[in-house]
């Protein structure tokens, strides 16, 4: 990396560049390569080679959230939590929040104050970071064999790295920590004294990395349990609960398994769903457990309606790309970024109630809601293909007339039609034939076509096109009808759908 090149864009590029390319992947999966330990003990170098140790990460104050679905979630709500309590006490000093995949930039997933990092202070840390990797002696860490000297760790760690760094540097005394993947092995796991530990529900996903039951996925979740630190989770399927115990009992941890919580009752939670309301409660226990340490004047009163600040930013909370409405005057988007088979189908219920309400309310005037449109992609995953069930027929039941989407249109993730990939959203970890091709969307059409023939199934490379192609149908709508669209299935899609949408490529 040159020395002069130090923006934004050029930290981007320079991350970009510590992607693992497809052709690694590959051949690791062949391998039957799995993670293991070494992941952890090569971030605790790391960490050492740009000054720091596993203690400096106790300054932090971590609460750390592993789970299959909800991680994001729940840690927003607590970094919500604990900021409007700062605000209105001045505990904590400062608050941040560390969570993945980004939506629509980078640096999203560093936040301090919930606000992303600046673009000036992301280059600044990431350099420094960068610069004293290459500079770092690893003799110095002994005769153990660490990650290769001047080396540095792939993109979901260098970030992880970073966010260690940023907040160190700007005095986080609250960090609120989303897990990548899985826990035990997740770059996050070095933390060895986090403040409390968060398991969201849990599910089937990343199942190569995982395993493909339930019972492992949830023992790599429960890794991040640590002696000395309490614990919590939510009401799990069984299979899940009894090995979190397992675990809980095996560490020495109490761990605590929320039922709803009660206090919730008069707190307009968004969307007003079960699932919400679970991660919900996790985010309370967490921020309770957090207060509790910052501030002595802090104690839990379950007996007691939440305190305002609790309430405020549980309702105020702002948690992009999940459940989102944005509406233009030929076109209603509603966007999720769920990409797992149950996840898929709450987004399809979501959207199934919000476009049944716009149908009751046209139904006076004798003109239909409009044509329901779906974008879908979910890029790099063979099963996703047998999320289409769930999503094809939960909004064909909602249909009174049984009628599903009317157009649904597969594309890749890859931005714009003219200049491919914005830079936040490079990706080297997918077969480039397979988005030339669109193979995964060839079969996506496919399966289509077999769970409703009726449906008018499209192919467009890009998010930028299909966009375009949903706003055209809305050129075609009746007198007061939308065009009631559906942008589901990646976090990637509907980033990059919100940045077309919005015409914002920053935040
Ligand atoms: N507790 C939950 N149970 C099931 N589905 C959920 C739950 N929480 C959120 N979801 C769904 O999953 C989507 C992603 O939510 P969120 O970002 O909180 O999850 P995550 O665990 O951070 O996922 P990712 O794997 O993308 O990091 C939401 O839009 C919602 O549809
Ligand atoms: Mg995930
Ligand atoms: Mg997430």
């Amino acid at each position: 990396m040159a020395s002069n090149a130090r923006s934004y864009n050029d930290a981007i590029d320079a991350l970009n560049s510590l992607q693992t390319p497809f052709a690694v992947i590959e051949a690791r999966r062949k391998a039957g390569v799995r993670p293991d330990g070494t992941s952890v003990r090569d971030m605790g170098a790391y960490l050492a080679r740009i000054g720091y140790a596993p203690a400096d990460l106790d300054r932090l104050g971590i609460v750390h959230v592993a789970g299959t679905k909800g991680k994001g979630s729940t840690c927003a709500f607590v970094d919500s939590i604990l900021s409007q309590y700062r605000r209105a006490r001045g505990t904590p000093r400062k608050v941040g929040l560390f969570t993945s995949p980004h939506l629509i930039a980078v640096r999203e997933r560093i936040r301090i104050g919930s606000r992303p990092l600046s673009e000036e202070l992301f280059a600044r840390y990431f350099f420094q970071v960068w610069d004293r990797l290459e500079a770092a002696q690893p003799a110095a860490e002994g005769a153990e064999a660490g990650p290769a000297p001047g080396s540095k760790p792939i993109y979901a760690r260098y970030l992880t790295l970073l966010s260690y760094h940023v907040f160190l540097s700007e005095g986080v005394d609250a960090a609120v920590y989303e897990t990548g993947i899985g826990g035990e092995y997740d770059a996050t796991n070095v933390v060895e004294h986090p403040v409390a530990a968060g398991i969201s529900t849990l599910g089937i996903d990343h199942v190569y990395v995982l395993g493909h039951t339930v019972d492992r996925i949830a023992w790599h979740k429960a890794g991040i349990m640590k002696a000395g630190s309490p614990a919590f989770t939510v009401e799990q399927v069984p299979e899940a609960a009894a090995v979190l115990r397992e675990r809980a009992a095996e560490k020495g941890v109490a761990l605590r398994e929320l039922a709803v919580d009660p206090r919730l009752a008069s707190v307009r939670i968004r969307p007003d769903a079960t699932f919400q309301k679970k991660n919900a409660t996790l985010a309370i226990a967490l921020a309770e457990t957090a207060l509790t340490r910052l501030d002595p004047s802090f104690s839990p009163d379950l007996s007691a309606p939440l305190p305002r600040e609790f309430v405020d930013g549980l309702e105020q909370v702002v948690w992009r790309g999940r459940c989102e409405v944005i509406e233009e005057d030929r076109v209603v988007w509603h966007v999720d970024g769920a990409h797992t088979v149950d996840s898929l189908k709450m987004a399809a219920r979501w959207f199934a109630g919000e476009w049944a309400g716009e149908e009751s309310k046209s139904k006076s005037t004798a003109a239909a809601a409009g044509p329901k449109v779906l974008i879908f992609n979910q890029q790099g995953r063979a099963e996703a293909v047998d999320f289409l069930n769930g999503l094809c027929n939960t909004v064909k039941k909602a249909d009174p007339a049984g009628r599903g989407f009317e157009h649904v249109i597969f594309c890749t993730n890859v931005t714009y039609a003219a200049t491919g990939y914005k830079r936040d959203f490079v990706n080297k970890q997918y077969n480039p034939k397979d988005i030339e091709n669109m193979t995964a969307q060839r079969v996506f059409a496919e399966r289509w076509s077999t769970l409703d023939p009726s449906a008018n199934v499209t192919l467009i490379p890009t998010i930028e096109e299909a966009i375009n192609k949903a706003r055209s149908l809305g050129e075609t709508v009746g007198d007061g009808q939308k065009v009631q669209a559906l942008i589901t299935g990646s976090l990637h899609l509907v980033g990059g759908a919100l940045g077309i949408i919005e015409k914002a490529d920053a935040l």
